[in-house]
């Protein structure tokens, strides 16, 4: 029989909110794929009170996994998995999931692998549920994304909310709308909280590579930060936003600005990153040229009701609703059949461990 804990005694410090979720009765039983900023922040959370009906069955990092219960029931999880573990298997995590008896089964994807999203339908197509903050099916090729549809009308449920916003209820209301026979216009805003915190804050005081690698400490950028300045990440959330309203759009029909020159595409990310002072020079001439026009710069993405896609460096004056954002700020503007008059404007910080963990909970809780 399992122990009563109260929340206090969880909140103590103790290991006991761990060992709710590995020992608490089955209503949900999971795993996590990614340990990283935002799968750690991810287990804190399942220490948590609230998480106290999950049952984390196994966890995985790209290189080792642990399916024991006592290891997962370990405060110190994710550092453990960094020292010691099973080789990564697939099969094994899964056949954890099948061994417990929840009657929810769910596969948290905490990666930012496109090797593991184009598992997602498969294991929908099984009867697992899959919560995911890697965007790399649903704003992938429009092929992935049509092969998740006809996988999800098998009855599984895909929690996305992660994916756009960290989190913001941009996709839910984009879908609660559709339900009610509303259809999207236009869409138009800031879609990525790294870029937004890079933006709002560059005024040519300080380089922009040190405002990057800022971002990079507080966990808004993505594993390789090249995918935020190439623009690849944005085009995923507006790929995703465009496919839920509707809008079939593939990859090649989003005209994408990449901030990332020539010279640095090539290289690994550590190779990268030792070189990041050469994004400077461009930027601090684009950023003074916009302010000859008492203009400031913004990294914006638009779709026009005509369906024509773009995402990139914009020029917009100081009262432009996008240069009144502030830290990691995410902004979307949805014009609609019914919201025509003024856009219904979705705004808040769109990056981050907490917030896009609390997406991935709030997902796998609504499973319950
Ligand atoms: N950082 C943020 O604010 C937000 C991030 N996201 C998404 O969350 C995902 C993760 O981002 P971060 O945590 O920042 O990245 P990260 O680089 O800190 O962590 C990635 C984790 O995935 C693991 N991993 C990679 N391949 C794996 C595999 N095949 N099997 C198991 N684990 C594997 C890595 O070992 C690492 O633990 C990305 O898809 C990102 O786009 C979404 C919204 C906001
Ligand atoms: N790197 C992303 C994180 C969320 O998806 C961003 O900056 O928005």
């Amino acid at each position: 029989m399992n122990a009563v804990l109260t929340p206090e005694k969880v909140r103590d410090g103790s290991k006991a909110g761990v060992a709710i979720a590995a020992r608490a009765p089955a209503g949900i039983a999971l795993v996590l794929l990614g340990t990283g900023v935002v799968g750690g922040a991810f287990l804190k959370l399942l220490n948590t009170p609230v998480a106290a009906a999950l049952r984390l069955v196994g966890v995985a990092n790209s290189r080792r996994q642990q399916t024991a219960v006592e290891a997962l029931a370990d405060r110190g999880l994710r550092e453990q998995l960094k020292r010691q573990g099973d080789a990564r298997d697939d099969v094994k995590l899964l056949n954890a999931l099948d061994a417990s008896d929840a009657a929810v089964k769910v596969i948290v994807d905490a990666t930012a692998s496109a090797e593991l999203a184009a598992r997602h339908a498969e294991w929908l197509a099984r009867g697992y549920h899959v919560v995911t903050a890697n965007k790399s099916l649903g704003g992938g090729e429009l092929s992935g994304w049509r092969t998740l549809q006809e996988a999800l009308a098998k009855g599984a449920h895909y929690g996305d909310a992660a994916t756009v916003g960290a989190g913001l209820p941009v996709l839910s209301t984009l879908r609660r709308l559709r339900a009610c026979g509303d259809g999207l216009l236009t869409l138009e805003g800031v879609f990525s909280g790294s870029l937004s915190y890079l933006f709002n804050q560059y005024d040519g005081s300080r380089p922009f590579s040190a405002l990057l690698e800022e971002a990079r400490q507080q966990g808004y950028t993505e594993p390789d930060p090249r995918s935020d300045l190439s623009g690849e990440d944005v085009a995923r959330k507006l790929l995703i936003l465009a496919r839920n309203a509707g809008f079939a759009l593939g990859t090649d029909e989003v005209e994408v600005e990449s901030l990332v020159p020539e010279s640095l595409r090539g290289l690994d990310t550590q190779a990268f990153l030792a070189r990041a002072d050469e994004l400077d020079a461009p930027l601090a001439a684009r950023h003074a040229e916009a302010a000859t026009r008492g203009n400031v710069l913004r990294y914006l993405a638009r779709l026009n009701q005509r369906g024509h896609a773009r995402v990139g460096l914009v020029e917009v004056s100081p009262t432009h609703p996008a240069a009144r954002l502030y830290g990691t700020d995410n902004q979307f503007a949805l014009t609609t059949t019914r919201y025509h008059t003024q856009p219904l404007v979705i705004q808040g910080p769109g990056a981050g461990p907490e917030v896009t963990a609390q997406a991935l909970l709030g997902d796998v809780l609504a499973l319950g």
